[in-house]
């Protein structure tokens, strides 16, 4: 196994790469180390290969560049800073402008589902009922090369309308419906991943980039064509910090646009709202993408994260219990009535985010209560004036639709005019910063490791979003788990709000660690543990937790264990 940025690798002269005889076609300067496939060399083709590599010598000393400055305002932030409005910036706040006109196709995106680009749920996806289907190469997906060659497979195969999937088990044969199928939004990995199967001049590639250029190499013309009724394709992109990565990111699409000879402004994304730094940032973003937006979201679950991200240097602004930090924390609101006063002032749908609720099959009580909870944040939603929301399962689009179309109207497909909230332009950075309240117990500890190290578990063998005790876990509310555990551990904190007063400590934890291990094994059974890889998710996990300084991303270190070289032998896995 080779460890990611440790390359120091010379393209071979030959053009062929990928293992064996039938290796991919490449340009020069690019070499495959992922495993060959018949299937995936139709997606890799040396054109395709072409075009992600003059994305990425384009544009990566300016992606380098953009990761440095996050650096740096970590650095700021750990000694004491804290982000707000950037006075540089004040005129592009204040002035009166606003981004292209939404495309028609995607005017009403009222319910909107999420999931891996997995491709029997791809087309119960498209098939859901909901406007739109935001297909996922990050929070819902392990980068695995099979993932994410498959991914782009099942992708093209959904653009051009001839995917199909036969469940063999069920004897059950899946395909698109005729028509009102879903917008096919997809949203390629963040900045901060490489991708290690894919060496462009010795260096990793950047994984959105490869995923971006890819899917739109192959797609644009049939989406625009099927889908886009003249636009697209569409995208989504997460976990930006500055306005700089939006810029980049709007160069990626106007030098797209030029390869394809299509008019600039046909690419539209909307950007998720999921850090803190973010927040400070939203007219600034919406600006460099104005002929490209289409809109922002917010992505709730990675902007807690960031919350704890960015102020880990902060013992005054820890985090209560998980399952405390909800949309009705004022930090929370006030980010999302300011989204969506921007969006509006700015003319594109301010998206609201995912209830993390899912169906609860065999508890028709329980089940009752999850789509109440989901209903009340749909309702939030949309009296706040958010144009749509997300699904995380087909079970929620009804009751989902139902609220937005009862309180928007079925006739009207935004609330862009309608819902203005110029009340919320006296948000102040205070208000964006508000400390989160609420009680910090020994039982969020456990549930935080329980969930922590079952989720990553499932993402070194592959899968990107699982249910865990009724509730929809990814990348993003892993994180939360992970930097809350980082957090207590590294402060100290007195667990007070079960009455135990125990303080954290990296000797509690290692119990709790292990009892909660011991839990695990029951909860799943002996086999399927022994099979797992909760031993190594633990480690991975347990490390993390008790770091003396925060790991970035919980999926940066947990790639190495993914990454699958080819010929073998150079993989943990
Ligand atoms: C923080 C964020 O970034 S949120 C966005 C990223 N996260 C996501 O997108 C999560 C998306 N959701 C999921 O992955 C899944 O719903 C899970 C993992 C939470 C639950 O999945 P499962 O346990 O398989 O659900 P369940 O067994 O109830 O599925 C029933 C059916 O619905 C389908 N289904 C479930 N979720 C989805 C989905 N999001 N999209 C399409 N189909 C879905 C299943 O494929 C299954 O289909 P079948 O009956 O034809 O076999
Ligand atoms: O991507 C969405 C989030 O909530 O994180
Ligand atoms: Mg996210």
């Amino acid at each position: 196994m080779m460890g990611v940025g440790t390359y120091g690798y010379t393209a071979p002269a030959t053009s062929k790469s990928g293992g064996g005889a039938a290796g991919y076609d490449v340009p020069e300067g690019v070499e495959i180390r992922g495993r060959f496939d018949e299937e995936f060399a139709k997606i890799l083709t040396k054109e395709a290969l072409e075009f992600v590599v003059e994305l990425q010598r384009e544009f990566r000393n300016r992606i380098k560049y953009a990761l440095e400055c996050r650096k740096e305002a970590k650095r700021r932030y750990n000694e004491g800073a804290v982000p707000g409005f950037d006075p540089a910036t004040k005129f592009i706040r204040e002035t009166n402008w606003v981004c292209a006109p939404v495309p028609p196709a995607v005017a009403d995106r009222r319910v909107e589902i999420t999931g891996p680009v997995e491709r029997k749920m791809i087309i119960n996806a498209l098939n859901s009922g909901a406007k739109v289907f935001m297909a996922d190469f990050e929070d819902a997906l392990s980068p695995t090369w099979e993932n994410l060659m498959r991914g782009q497979v099942n992708l093209k195969d959904a653009v051009d309308g001839s995917i199909t999937f036969h469940d063999k088990a069920r004897n059950r044969v899946y395909k698109l419906n005729d028509k009102n199928t879903a917008k096919l939004f997809v949203r390629p990995r963040g900045w901060h991943l490489p991708e290690a199967h894919i060496l462009i001049d010795g260096e990793p590639a950047t994984g959105c980039l490869v995923d971006f250029g890819l899917y739109f190499f192959h797609n644009y013309a049939a989406f625009r064509q099927t889908q886009g009724a003249g636009f697209g394709p569409f995208f989504y992109l997460p976990k930006m910090e500055n306005s700089r990565e939006a810029k980049i990111w709007n160069c990626v699409f106007e030098r797209a646009e030029k390869k394809a000879g299509i008019e600039r402004g046909s690419i539209r994304a909307t950007v998720l709202i999921e850090t803190l730094p973010a927040v400070f940032q939203m007219d600034e973003i919406l600006h460099e993408l104005r002929d490209h937006s289409v809109g922002l979201n917010c992505g709730r679950w990675d902007y807690i994260f960031s919350y704890v991200k960015t102020f880990q240097g902060h013992p005054d602004r820890l985090l209560p219990d998980r399952f405390l930090v909800g949309m009705t924390q004022n930090f929370m609101r006030n980010y999302s009535d300011l989204l969506i006063r921007t969006c509006h002032r700015r003319g594109v749908h301010a998206m609201g985010g995912m209830a993390a609720q899912i169906p609860i099959r065999d508890d028709p009580a329980a089940n009752e209560a999850a789509l109440d909870l989901v209903r009340k944040d749909k309702l939030r939603e949309v009296k706040a004036g958010h144009d749509g929301t997300w699904a995380a399962h087909p079970g929620l689009i009804p009751a989902c639709m139902e609220v937005f179309t009862n309180n928007m109207g079925s006739n009207t497909p935004n609330q862009i005019q309608s819902m203005r909230r110029e009340d919320a332009s006296s948000i102040t950075e205070e208000d964006l910063l508000e400390r989160p309240r609420g009680v910090r117990t020994l039982e969020g500890l456990r549930l935080n490791t329980r969930v922590g190290i079952q989720y990553l578990a499932a993402w070194l063998t592959g899968t990107g979003s699982v249910p865990l005790y009724n509730l929809m876990e990814d990348a993003a509310t892993a994180e939360i788990s992970r930097v809350q555990n980082w957090q207590w551990i590294k402060y100290g904190v007195e667990l007070d709000g079960d009455g135990l007063g125990v303080r954290v400590g990296n000797e509690l934890f290692g119990r709790v660690v292990e009892e909660e291990m011991q839990r695990i094994e029951r909860e799943v059974g002996k086999e399927k543990f022994k099979k797992g890889m909760y031993k190594e998710a633990c480690k991975l996990f347990t490390r993390q937790c008790t770091a003396q300084t925060l790991d970035d991303f919980l999926t940066l270190d947990a790639y190495n264990h993914i990454v699958m070289h080819h010929p073998r032998g150079s993989s943990r896995l």
